[in-house]
């Protein structure tokens, strides 16, 4: 089986670490940003997945919807780690694209851009009905994000008419990697929905 996936998120947010765990098993802490994109294919069992990992900075996020259309499932890689914003903090201020002024001392930013940029990427007609896995990264760092915070804070439950899940993991210590690699397996090939 031939699969294609995309894996976006903001900068630092931990993709290529994760496709790096997920195509060889080799975690590095010192990483440079991507520029542009990265392709790297993953095997498991029969099935080999063909992974587009898209650069994160701010720069790149135009070119995210260009990957994602005719993959077999969008993956949206957050990070943990940053601090929770407070409760009510992260309000929706009608969609991603610089038009929000950001403190970026300030955590709630990230989670708040994070989530307007996940809105607006999922709200494209050409992505409609594409499966999301929302990926909470880096939760071996003490004080780390739930995923039930995460489903909270971007607001998972309101994407509606596509498949949605959202797991906690660590490409440092390999936490959930075996789910995050079962849940890519088992979607079917773009086109075959
Ligand atoms: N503690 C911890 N650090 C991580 C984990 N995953 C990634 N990191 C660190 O987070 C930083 C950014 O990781 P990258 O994988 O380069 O992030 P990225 O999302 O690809 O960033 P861009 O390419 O700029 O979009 C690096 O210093 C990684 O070592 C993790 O699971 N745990
Ligand atoms: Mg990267």
């Amino acid at each position: 089986k031939h699969l294609e996936i995309c894996v976006v998120g903001l900068n630092a947010a931990g993709k290529t670490s994760l496709v790096n765990v997920l195509a060889s098993g080799q975690f590095s802490a010192e990483m440079v940003p991507t520029v542009g994109f990265n392709m790297r294919k993953v095997q498991s069992g029969n099935t080999t997945i063909k992974v587009w990992d898209i650069g994160g900075q701010p720069r790149f996020r135009n070119m995210w919807e260009r990957y994602c259309r005719g993959v077999s499932a969008i993956v949206f890689v957050v990070d943990s780690a940053v601090p929770l914003p407070r409760e009510g903090a992260v309000q929706s201020s009608g969609g991603a694209g610089g038009a929000t002024t950001t403190d970026p001392s300030d955590p709630s930013t990230s989670w708040q851009v994070a989530t307007e940029e996940l809105h607006a990427l999922v709200a494209r007609p050409m992505l409609a009905g594409l499966p999301l896995l929302v990926l909470a990264t880096k939760n071996d760092v003490k004080g780390a994000a739930s995923a039930e915070d995460v489903i909270r804070i971007m607001r998972l439950e309101t994407i509606a008419n596509r498949e949605v899940s959202c797991y906690s993991i660590s490409s440092k210590v390999q936490t959930n990697i075996d789910v995050t690699l079962r849940w890519l397996c088992a979607r079917s090939p773009a086109g075959a929905r």
